[in-house]
């Protein structure tokens, strides 16, 4: 079985963990967002592709779900000793050595698809992982700016990882804007693997700046609602709040409620064919079958990988009953 799964950084990598062990045989190919990129010290740092690799590959630091396992911060450290920063986010030194490997690359003219699977090829995710896009395309939020006179503009545009590590989504996010989407072309692969997909999911990871800046690369929401095979998602809000993160953050700023159903909704029955809310949202499952889109309540929690791994059965068995 062919399964496409479009992900996002934790919550996407830890599904895909328990989905690796639900379906061992299946050829799955991931299509990351890259909208969380940054350009630091000179480096390109790609955080969900690495965040998905690294988990995949064993190299996780797991409590956090991001950066490496064993990581120490000499280079971070010797920064800051220059006054260089930003001090905010957090590269070790043990991560530092794949955005120096990805920017050579990308300097000596590779594209950032090839880049990753060079750089997968050390850590055999067991996935074939592709960015959305070869282009650049990078998030930013829209937010008051505290320091704006009188007569300037009274908003500013951050990056998402500023929004997001600096400033803990603490401020009200006007917008989410995807620079460079509109005119970014899907990776090579990406539109072939969605087309010859047998399934498409959409783990709980953040509907907005997660799987939405997917969507947003020209091409790829047509591919999807055009493949012809099941659409499943599953919900990352459990209990009218996100299970990790601050998606209802991001949510707000497109004006759609953090609820298992109005993520379905936003998602719209155009795109889903089926949608998984936990069974705490039970109270669900008629509102999102009401607008179109097949739904069970079932547990949602990723808390290990037997748990994570029957979640993603769940959404393949779901993906059987709606091709019926
Ligand atoms: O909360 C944080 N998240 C960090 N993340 C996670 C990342 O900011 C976000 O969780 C994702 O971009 C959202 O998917 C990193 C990811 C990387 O691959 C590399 C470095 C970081 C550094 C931080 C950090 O300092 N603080």
């Amino acid at each position: 079985m062919r399964i496409v799964v479009l992900a996002g950084g934790i919550g996407g990598a830890r599904f895909l963990r328990g989905l690796k062990s639900a379906a061992p045989d299946a050829d799955i190919t991931v299509i990351g967002n890259t909208g969380d990129d940054i350009h630091l010290f000179g480096l390109k740092v790609c955080p969900d592709l690495d965040t998905v690799m690294y988990t995949l590959g064993g190299g996780i630091h797991e409590e956090q779900g991001w950066g490496r396992a064993d990581e120490s911060f000499a280079v971070k450290e010797e920064l800051a000793a220059y006054g260089v920063g930003p001090d905010w986010f957090g590269l070790g030194d043990r991560d530092f050595a794949t955005h120096i490997v990805r920017t050579q690359m990308i300097g000596a003219g590779y594209p950032l698809s090839a880049v990753t699977e060079a750089l997968c090829a050390r850590w055999q995710p067991g996935v074939r992982l592709l960015p959305m896009s070869d282009d650049r395309v990078e998030t930013h939020v829209l937010i008051d700016d505290p320091e704006a006179g009188a007569d300037g503009p009274a908003r500013k545009a951050v990056h998402f990882q500023e929004y997001w590590v600096r400033l803990h989504a603490s401020v009200p996010a006007h917008a989410i804007i995807p620079v460079g989407a509109e005119q970014a072309k899907p990776a090579p692969g990406v539109l072939e693997a969605i087309a010859e997909a047998d399934v498409i999911l959409f783990p709980p990871s953040n509907p907005v700046v997660s799987i939405g800046t997917i969507l947003a690369v020209p091409g790829v929401r047509e591919a999807v609602a055009e493949a012809g095979v099941p659409v499943i998602g599953l919900s990352p809000i459990v209990g009218d709040a996100p299970v990790r993160g601050m998606a209802d953050k991001v949510l707000a700023a497109v004006g759609v409620e953090s609820t298992a159903a109005a993520v379905a909704r936003h998602y719209g029955s155009g795109l889903l064919d089926g949608w998984l809310v936990d069974t705490v949202d039970a109270g669900a499952v008629e509102q999102v079958e009401a607008a179109g889109i097949r739904c069970r309540a079932v547990p949602l929690m990723m808390t290990d990988v037997a748990a994570t791994a029957r979640m993603a059965s769940e959404a393949l068995a779901l993906a059987e009953e709606v091709r019926a």
